[in-house]
């Protein structure tokens, strides 16, 4: 993954260097096509958005708002263009890459809350951290163990001598791993205040609460950037804005970037850049329209 580039179009400045560039996107272009039917969403599309940034995403019903936003997030493959996900160009990685890189660099968070209902608020946060990076594999063992003592042992006596040798001390580490991962998901869930429903499904929790440990699950990898697609658009207008503010501060807190969707202009107008979708084109408005 070496591709680093700088996409300078659709910046604030020009003054941005490759690694100020968390996300970006450039001649990103998209039709859905079944059969002889094509729909038309967009096209050239340029957005660069910067390390701890955050841009709102305005446009009507159907202006294509949720389509940029998945390919952004590499949940979709664009027609035309390119998408960089810190400096990696994503039409160049294989799936498998791609969904590593989506799962440690970004973070998602949409209208309905997505947490898995047979795992509690503390498992859901906790599962991207669990899946995140390369799975170990036989070969990882051997590679990672062959510096040390018991891995040079382990090689001179082959594969019988990996299990017995190697394989208590990575399961070891995957329980200190999972021990990390739950400390991790449960500070987390502390700060956006549900330090006291860990252990509740999904089922379990009000509406807010189910957002706020979406809120959690889409932070806990420490993503460079978070794309919210519509994130409070469910919820009544007091508990809309508690999610909204605490988007804000943990984006603040943890330097993380932040592409959101909305319909709403009062909470577009607190982000630091406004972009709007219209007629499939995307263009940067000044405080003064929004
Ligand atoms: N899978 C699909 N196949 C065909 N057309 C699609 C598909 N998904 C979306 N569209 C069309 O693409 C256009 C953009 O859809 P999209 O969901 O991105 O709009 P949006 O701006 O997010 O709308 P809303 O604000 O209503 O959620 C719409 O006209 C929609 O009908």
């Amino acid at each position: 993954m070496s591709d680093k580039r700088i996409q300078s179009a659709g910046a604030p400045s020009a003054a941005a260097t490759a690694d100020d560039i968390v996300l970006s996107c450039e001649g990103l272009a998209m039709t859905y096509s079944e059969g002889k039917l094509h729909t038309p969403v967009f096209d050239g599309l340029q957005l660069s958005v910067r390390r701890g940034e955050t841009v709102a995403i305005l446009g009507a019903s159907g202006a294509g708002k949720s389509t940029l936003l998945h390919l952004l997030g590499g949940l979709d493959k664009p027609t035309a263009g390119e998408v960089y996900v810190c400096g990696h160009r994503m039409s160049a990685l294989s799936d498998r890459s791609r969904g590593i890189l989506r799962n440690e660099s970004l973070g998602f968070v949409y209208q309905f809350h997505h947490l898995l209902p047979e795992f509690t608020a503390l498992e859901n946060v906790m599962l991207p951290i669990l899946l995140s990076g390369q799975p170990l594999r036989l070969r990882d063992w051997w590679l990672k163990g062959r510096t040390g003592a018991v891995g040079v042992g382990a090689v001179l006596l082959g594969i019988p001598g990996l299990l017995f040798y190697d394989l208590p001390r990575y399961l070891t580490r995957s329980y200190s791993e999972v021990e990390a991962a739950r400390e991790r998901a449960r500070s987390l869930l502390e700060s956006v205040g549900l330090g006291h429903r860990l252990n509740h499904k999904p089922g379990e929790l009000s509406g807010g609460e189910r957002q706020r440990a979406a809120v959690a699950r889409a932070l806990v990898n420490r993503p460079a950037c978070v794309l919210g697609d519509e994130p409070t658009g469910n919820l009544d207008e007091k508990t809309a804005a508690t999610v909204f503010e605490l988007m804000l501060a943990l984006n603040r807190d943890q330097g993380t970037s932040l592409v959101m969707v909305t319909h709403d202009r009062r909470l577009a107008r607190r982000l630091d850049r406004v972009m709007e979708l219209h007629e499939g084109r995307l263009r940067e408005l000044t405080a003064s329209e929004v």
